[in-house]
């Protein structure tokens, strides 16, 4: 665990970046420090690492003060990320990943071995290991800076604004790359971004920091959602706070339905029958039971299924995968306003009225059974 006890930074011109700030981090977990530019988040980082050494207050790593050790020692002890990845521009991506195992004295050959099976791991294709970093996109070289910060197994990651330079979509990427290591790997994570969608999708933690180094709140990312501190957190979280927490509740505990489900060769007495129950339209599945699409009920007597046109069943979710913000984007979506619940395989488990998943969300927010929360991977 990291204990950052009453730490201020004043700069030798007078600037506060931090303000008395106290938070702790715990172990395992990523960590985010987000805000508005300025607000001290580089300079907290690199007061854990010693690249600034705090006006006042101290920083404790499993209860012992990071000064007690020497400097080089602790640095070894966290990997460090910056945006850009700061690679070595004169050294193959190989050399860059080994840079601190070779400094800790490891022999060529082992630093290599490490190296490549780092590649693998952070998703850099083994062919990339003699470029340089001017070969690589933005996204690869990102990667190859995580690798390097890695090499050297520290239980601790510090990582400045890392993905920030990237393409919405490469980001994406990087994030979930990211979510898959940490799952595997369970490193302390301190994460720096400014952008708050970035900070809800990694954080198991997050310090909201306000100018002038201060902290605002410090939450997990459903109840930074559900209870902001004050009206600054309020307005840095942005629109659709409640829908966009209901990413954090899983669609397991929704109640499908298999009603108006029918098979497309299913015969006139079987479809009668679904036809006659509650909902307004059936929902047509292939012999593997993957969805067709919907009818509606009334549309489905009188013969069988296979001439009729029918409405698109839209994107299915994921039944317990996705969570509830998910399927009430299937519903949403849906012609029918039916929500189509799949297995992993794709087929189909049951379907979902707005109505069923308005009940589920009303349990969520009043935290009762069946509204656990999903895994951060899946968000
Ligand atoms: N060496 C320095 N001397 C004086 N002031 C500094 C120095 N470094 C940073 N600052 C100031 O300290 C404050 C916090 O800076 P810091 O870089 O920690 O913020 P940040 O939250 O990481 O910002 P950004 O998101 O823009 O990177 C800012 O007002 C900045 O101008």
């Amino acid at each position: 665990m990291i204990q950052i006890e009453s730490i201020t930074k004043r700069y030798a011109d007078g600037t506060t970046a931090v303000d008395d700030l106290s938070l702790e981090v715990p172990d395992g977990s990523i960590t985010v420090l987000v805000g508005p530019s300025g607000c001290g988040k580089t300079t907290t980082l690199r007061m854990i690492n010693r690249m600034i050494e705090p006006t006042s207050g101290r920083i404790l790593l499993d209860g012992t003060d990071i000064h007690s050790q020497p400097v080089n020692q602790l640095r070894r002890s966290m990997g460090y990320v910056i945006q850009n990845a700061g690679l070595f521009q004169h050294r193959t991506i190989v050399d860059n990943i080994g840079t601190v195992p070779r400094m800790l004295g490891w022999d060529r050959a082992r630093a290599r071995k490490r190296s490549l099976e780092l590649m693998e791991r952070v998703g850099l294709d083994l062919s990339l290991a003699k470029r340089y970093p001017y070969q690589l996109s933005g996204g690869q070289q990102q990667r190859v800076g995580v690798a390097r910060a890695l090499a050297a197994d520290p239980p601790v990651l510090l990582m400045d604004e890392p993905f920030s330079a990237v393409d919405p979509i490469v980001r994406k990427g990087l994030q979930a790359e990211l979510l898959r290591i940490q799952a595997e790997l369970g490193k302390t994570i301190v994460f720096v971004t400014h952008d708050i969608d970035e900070a809800i999708r990694l954080g198991n933690m997050i310090a909201v920091l306000r100018t002038g180094g201060k902290l605002a709140q410090f939450a997990p990312p459903d109840v930074l959602l559900s209870d902001p501190a004050d009206a600054f957190v309020e307005d840095f979280l942005g629109t659709d706070r409640g829908v966009r927490r209901l990413s954090f509740f899983t669609s397991a505990g929704l109640e499908l339905t298999r009603g108006p489900i029918v098979g497309v060769d299913a015969g006139a007495e079987q479809i009668a029958e679904r036809a006659a129950g509650e909902a307004p339209f059936l929902l047509v599945t292939d012999n593997d039971g993957k969805p067709l699409g919907w009818v509606a009920a009334k549309d489905a007597l009188g013969g069988g299924l296979r001439h009729l046109e029918l409405l698109s069943h839209g994107r299915p979710f994921t039944f317990g995968d996705e969570s509830l913000r998910d399927a009430l984007d299937c519903a949403v979506l849906s012609p029918t306003g039916w929500a189509v619940a799949v297995d992993d395989s794709g087929r189909v488990v049951g379907v979902a009225s707005q109505e069923t998943i308005g009940n589920a969300i009303r349990a969520a927010h009043a935290g009762r059974p069946g509204a656990a929360r999903v895994a951060k991977a899946a968000r």
